[in-house]
């Protein structure tokens, strides 16, 4: 049986990022930008002033015997607007924060730092010298025309997507978000607003599923359940060979009934059936017409846990992402792990930081039937293979799933270059 490592590797190693298109800038949130950005003008535009107050020549800010100068105030201009005249000797303007700075003035002095008044605020008191460029932003302080503000590769996080607002672009060249086609199998599934009747149980999967490949940044769509026929499966196969990547769950064990192994290599190829893993043992990997197919496992938690652990570094690669994988960190075992396991054990834990150590909590009976084993998950507890007891205390390796994802390539690599000497 394969293990993870390499069950990874040749998933990842048959994928290849998605097209290139344009998308409105509110909808690329999230995904990878596929060309250079370079500022096509200054930002800002034009020097303007950081404080609301008064700008003026700094030589006018110079006390005159001891004396705070005492300038006349010829009119005021406000953010959006620009100064109808120059600034003259002896002379200073109101000025608001962002407002173009008047020519003549090479300074602001902010306007606790002065006195102020007449019967039309016509005259003012600077009580502090300023030095020129106080308080004045200049023209592309923050991006120079011309200059290169993103690389391309570029993950689009709410700062990207401010900085290219920023800069005017109201479509972004991204790699195209992934569309996910979701299959249910089983003649026992109904639908989740259906009556169950004897021997029937609701489709999870399916909506799990959903959640966790939006969750991923891809566009999911469910296209219901096949039953346990040839037929029906190859109908769906068909319809979802039209997706990005289909993802199903049930049909892939050694069951009577389980036929999804039957319509991928009737209608494609399977590249790898069993990883060496508990829960999850019994996924396939292949494609459906060139498109690729994960078949999940139909225990709910075994399709949640191998979704994670494969389905969401595929979708990542899919939409251009480098950092494909979760972090993994040590962590101290609050509580013995009983189960033995001869297939590496993905035990699912909350993790916390307490007391200069991440300590994790396992989360119950870890049956892949129960599904609320993944509640308050944040972390797989990872068991090595080999039918290991271990115990409150140990120090043992957790898998993230709450932490951004790492380019954590160098663990695969290493298995490639093996495989490539062998
Ligand atoms: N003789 C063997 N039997 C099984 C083996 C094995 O090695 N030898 N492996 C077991 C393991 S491990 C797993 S995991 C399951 C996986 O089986 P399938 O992927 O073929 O899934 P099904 O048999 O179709 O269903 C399993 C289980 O999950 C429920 N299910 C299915 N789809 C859904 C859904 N959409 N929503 C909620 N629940 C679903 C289904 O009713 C079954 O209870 O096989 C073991 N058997
Ligand atoms: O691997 Mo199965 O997923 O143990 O239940």
């Amino acid at each position: 049986m394969m293990s993870v490592e390499e069950a990874l590797l040749n998933m990842l190693s048959n994928i290849t990022p998605l097209s290139v298109t344009h998308v409105p800038l509110s909808d690329a949130l999230g995904l990878i930008l596929a060309e250079e950005v370079i500022a096509r003008e200054n930002i800002p535009p034009f020097a303007n002033s950081a404080m609301d107050g008064f700008a003026l020549r700094s030589q006018d800010s110079k006390p005159q015997q001891n004396q705070p100068p005492h300038l006349r105030v010829t009119g005021g201009v406000a953010a959006g607007y620009i100064a109808h005249h120059a600034i003259e000797p002896g002379t200073a303007m109101r000025i608001m924060t962002g407002a173009p700075v008047p020519p003549g003035a090479d300074t602001v002095i902010q306007v606790e730092l002065t006195r102020h008044g007449g019967p039309n605020g016509d005259w003012v008191e600077i009580l502090q010298e300023v030095k020129p460029g106080n308080n004045i932003r200049p023209v592309g302080e923050d991006m120079r025309s011309g200059q290169t503000i993103l690389t391309t590769g570029t993950e689009l996080g709410p700062w990207e997507i401010g900085v290219l607002a920023t800069l005017g672009w109201a479509t972004v060249p991204v790699v195209r978000r992934a569309r996910v086609a979701i299959l249910g199998t089983g003649d026992e599934i109904v639908d989740i607003d259906q009556p169950l009747q004897p021997g029937k149980i609701r489709n999870s999967n399916s909506y799990l599923l959903e959640a966790a490949v939006r969750q991923a940044g891809a566009e999911a769509y469910r296209l219901g359940v096949a039953r346990d026929t040839v037929a029906s499966l190859r109908e769906k196969f068909a319809e979802a060979s039209q997706y990005d990547l289909i993802l199903t769950s049930g049909g892939v064990s050694v069951g009577d009934f389980d036929l999804v192994k039957d319509i991928m290599a009737e209608q494609g190829n399977i590249s790898f059936w069993r990883i060496n893993m508990r829960p999850g043992k019994p996924v396939a990997f292949g494609d459906i017409s060139e498109t690729p197919l994960i078949g999940l496992p139909g225990n709910p938690v075994s399709s949640a846990v191998t979704f994670e652990l494969f389905a969401r570094p595929v979708i990542r690669k899919l939409q251009g992402q480098h950092n494909l994988l979760k972090p993994q960190i040590e962590v101290t075992l609050a509580n013995d792990i009983p189960d033995r396991a001869m297939r590496r054990h993905y035990v699912r834990a909350a993790v916390e930081w307490h007391a200069g150590h991440f300590v994790a909590r396992t989360t119950g009976n870890q049956g892949s039937n129960i599904m609320t084993s993944l509640l308050h998950t944040n972390a797989f507890v990872i068991v090595p293979e080999g039918g290991i007891v271990t115990h409150a205390g140990d120090t043992l390796t957790a898998l993230m799933l709450d932490w951004p994802e790492v380019n954590s390539w160098d663990t695969l690599d290493l298995q490639q270059k093996t495989q490539q000497e062998e």
